[in-house]
């Protein structure tokens, strides 16, 4: 059993007719793309909001119409895939280096389904190294201000070069441990000059659909979303 594909294309089935759709990154996010390209197809009429060029890409590759955040600031739904995910639906993300704007798009959604396999699902963050996304320009001091919140940062390279972001940032894997309190370290962290965003996603998540080897799991977020714009 393939168990991001049977999460990514369970959280397919949300996409209704005349939507506009927030069409996420990574290997998970994939397979529900790949499963609303089908329904295109087949008649159903929405338009995406990639959260990244390779997902652009694929969306054009698929058939979906392709719209632009700022033509369409208000989106009804985006699904998206996830690092991982603690019991109060909190985040990481970013392993695929397009937290940015994974973040702009699911902030301006009504509602965020994340789609993951269940080994993402954990009772606290902090296993999965947490993606910061810096300013080239100082980067050097930008590691050093962000290693004074308490981990140790490194340079996420491709190749022999900095791996380079869709918005031309790079980006700082960083090791903090057992994260106890996400919001409060997302704002340590905002607080620095050369931090472009964290993938530290807090009360944002709505719908978790995750991927288990007896079939798929719909979880719904147990409180309501209070302080996402500022996570
Ligand atoms: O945040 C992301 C990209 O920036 C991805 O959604 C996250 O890394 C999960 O990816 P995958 O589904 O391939 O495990």
């Amino acid at each position: 059993m393939d168990k991001k594909r049977i999460a990514g294309e369970k959280a397919a089935e949300f996409v209704e007719d005349g939507m506009i759709v927030g069409l996420g990154t990574g290997s998970t996010a994939y397979w529900a793309v790949r499963r609303i390209g089908e329904r295109v197809r087949d008649g159903l009429r929405v338009q995406g909001v990639p959260t990244s060029e390779r997902t652009r890409e694929l969306a054009l590759e698929l058939g979906i119409p392709v719209v632009s955040l700022d033509d369409f600031p208000q989106l009804d739904l985006t699904i998206d895939g996830a690092d991982e995910i603690d019991d109060n639906f909190h985040l990481i993300k970013g392993g695929g280096g397009a937290l940015f704007r994974e973040k702009v798009v699911a902030l301006a959604s009504r509602r965020l389904v994340i789609v993951a396999d269940d080994g993402k699902w954990v009772g606290k963050l902090g296993a999965f190294r947490l993606p910061v996304e810096v300013v080239p320009f100082g980067w050097r001091r930008t590691v050093r201000a962000v290693e004074a919140t308490g981990c140790r940062a490194e340079l996420r390279i491709e190749g022999t070069n900095p791996y380079e972001t869709d918005n031309g940032n790079w980006i700082l894997d960083c090791d903090f441990g057992t994260i106890a309190d996400p919001a409060g370290l997302h704002h340590s962290l905002k607080r620095i000059t050369g931090v472009v965003e964290t993938g530290l996603f807090v009360g944002m998540a709505d719908t978790v659909v995750l991927g288990t080897e007896a079939g798929v799991r719909i979880l719904s977020r147990p409180t309501p979303i209070t302080d996402a714009e500022s996570c």
